[in-house]
């Protein structure tokens, strides 16, 4: 029995090695097609399963390993002075290889849905991990055993870059409930939101005069997108944008801001660190290694933003000293700050606690929704009659005297579907964030076990022809007669998740999107340049936690509205 066991297990390494060796000759992405390392029909292995104890798998395994650890000690050695930024990045090697894994992941997981459906389990070095592909099976895991399923596995990424994973969206338990429920309260319930919407119009007016000032010319749209939203999250969660200025972190000192560029950098690379294989997180007795140099530059990072949050801290404590004179309103993290050492709290609310919801907020709040808006900048021009309609609409129910606001937001359901389709398209976090099981639970029968991590694979459940005519087609038509949104209640649409752990900024991601591209819309003609023909723009992706494109939209802009408007 023992023999036939292993029997089966080098034909299938055999298997492995042979369909890995012509990889070269065959397209990259159907290289997982072949490895029956899966099981469609239940969460328990039928196949026999492609595990890294077979001896041949070791073998490769360990000659890939000496080859990945010689170059990484020979990169190290080149860049031990190497600082990140202004400098050049370490491991960009490896980052750049791990983007490829990333990509193959990726692409196989929805490959390996389309074979083996919508359920499947898939083994990451020694952990088990489920795949969910359909909005049926989405829904049995996020409404019907939610609380089954509403906690995150502990990887590397919430251990060194999240103080231990005291943040909300890796963090666990009573912390866990406790943080979401002071978030809940004092920042985003819709009177608190509301009172923000002046914050959200000012950056608005600059970016649009910063756009106006570029006319006729080509323009990077992300950097322009990532500076609103910088600008917008950074002025409602630490009272004033710290990221405007032109010294770098090193430098910073009393009253003075951080640049835009190196923030920015910072918030890249921590969406990068998110979204990376670290192989420890699946072979923790490979852990030690840091195979690749990911905890390193985790460590690294927080070290930078931990120096950033303390310095602003420290201003906000100079600050409230004087507030009772001042009467300048809260911010968030005065909020929190007030509720530091709170002996009425549950749970204990620490400092480290508050940089890690600061970080959650200002990560959460640019990427993601400046992702989307890039996005559907890059599907208009590439569908030009889309933008007409867009515009039409604007034109028709606005008009041309005024900016269009957020209260004019349910009066244009072309632009709302426009969104919508967007994000079924291109979700920003493609799988979510990674959920675990918490016990032992039955999904339509089918088994899966206490620890198992859950992906919820929503970017193919956007393009599952089963819930979608025509799926790889743009058609925000589609939504227009549906009474479908992205609240968690529709499973199709699941931009934001769904239940226990569904996005804590959902209104506020949604309100950004919305009217920045309404007056992106509104106040520009865009076109991308001469050289670049709307059929030809090409629509790779990049994977990171959240999934940008993988070349920066350009285009160029002229605008449609009166001078003065700008101003
Ligand atoms: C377009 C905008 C946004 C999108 C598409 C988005 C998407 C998501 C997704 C998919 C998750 C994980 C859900 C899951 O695991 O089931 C999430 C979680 C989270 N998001 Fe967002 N988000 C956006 C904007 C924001 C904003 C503006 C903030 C805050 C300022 C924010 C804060 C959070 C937090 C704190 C969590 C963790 C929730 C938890 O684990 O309990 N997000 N978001």
């Amino acid at each position: 029995m023992m023999l036939k066991g292993i029997t089966k297990r080098l034909d299938v390494a055999a298997e492995v090695f042979r369909q890995t060796s012509s990889i070269r000759r065959r397209r990259i992405r159907n290289v997982w097609e072949h490895i029956p390392n899966i099981t469609s029909k239940t969460a328990r292995m039928e196949h026999p399963s492609f595990s890294v104890f077979s001896p041949i798998a070791i073998t490769y395994a360990s000659a890939g390993l000496i080859v990945w650890l010689t170059a990484s000690l020979w990169l190290r050695r080149g860049r031990r002075e190497a600082s990140f930024p202004p400098g050049p990045r370490p491991w960009p090697v490896i980052g750049n290889l791990n983007l490829l894994i990333n990509r193959l992941i990726h692409q196989s997981l929805h490959k390996l849905s389309e074979t083996y459906g919508p359920i499947m389990k898939l083994k990451f070095g020694s952990s088990d991990v489920v795949v969910i592909s359909s909005p049926e099976m989405a829904k049995e895991i996020l409404k019907t055993h939610d609380s089954s399923f509403a906690a995150r596995p502990r990887l590397a990424i919430g251990k060194y870059l999240l103080y231990n994973s005291s943040d909300i969206l890796w963090g666990n338990g009573p912390h866990w409930r406790q943080g979401r429920k002071i978030l809940s309260v004092h920042l985003f319930d819709p009177t608190r939101l509301e009172s923000y919407e002046y914050i959200r119009m000012e950056e608005r007016r600059d970016f649009l005069a910063r756009l106006y000032d570029l006319r006729g010319k080509e323009v990077r749209v992300m950097d322009h997108l990532s500076q609103i939203n910088l600008g917008i999250v950074s002025r409602i969660a630490l009272g004033k944008n710290y990221f405007s200025g032109s010294k770098p972190l090193e430098l910073l000192e009393e009253s003075s801001s951080v640049s835009h560029g190196e923030m920015q950098e910072m918030l890249d690379e921590s969406f990068t660190l998110s979204g990376v294989f670290v192989v420890g997180d699946w072979m923790p007795w490979l852990a030690r290694l840091d195979l690749g140099g990911h905890v390193k530059r985790m460590k690294n990072l927080n070290q930078k933003f931990d120096k950033l949050f303390d310095f602003i801290i420290k201003e906000h404590k100079m600050a409230g000293n004087g507030r009772e004179k001042e009467e300048k309103p809260k911010d968030m993290m005065d909020v929190l700050l007030d509720l530091v050492d709170d002996p009425d709290l549950e749970v204990k609310l620490t400092t480290d606690n508050v940089k890690a919801f600061i970080l959650d907020f200002l990560a959460g709040g640019t990427d993601t929704s400046a992702t989307t808006l890039e996005w559907a900048m890059a599907e208009l021009m590439k569908n030009p009659d889309k933008i007409n309609k867009a515009t039409e609409e604007l034109d028709r129910i606005i008009g041309r005297e005024r900016w269009v606001e957020d209260e004019d937001m349910p009066s244009l359901p072309y632009l709302d579907a426009i969104i919508k389709e967007t994000f079924r398209l291109h979700p920003p976090a493609t799988l979510l964030a990674p959920h675990r099981a918490i016990k032992d639970c039955k999904i339509n029968n089918y088994d899966i076990p206490k620890g198992t991590t859950v992906f919820l694979n929503v970017w193919s459940i956007g393009r599952n022809p089963s819930a979608w005519d025509s799926p790889e087609e743009f058609r925000p038509e589609r939504f227009l007669n549906k009474a479908i949104d992205m609240k968690g209640q529709n499973f199709e649409l699941l931009p934001f998740g769904s239940g226990r752990r569904m996005c804590l900024g959902y209104s506020l991601g949604l309100k950004m999107v919305q009217s920045t591209l309404a007056n992106m819309l509104q106040g520009f003609n865009w076109t991308l340049p001469q050289e670049t023909k709307p059929q030809d723009l090409d629509m790779d992706e990049t994977y990171k936690l959240s999934t940008p494109r993988k070349h920066p939209l350009v285009a160029i802009v002229e605008p449609r509205l009166s001078a003065h408007l700008y101003a």
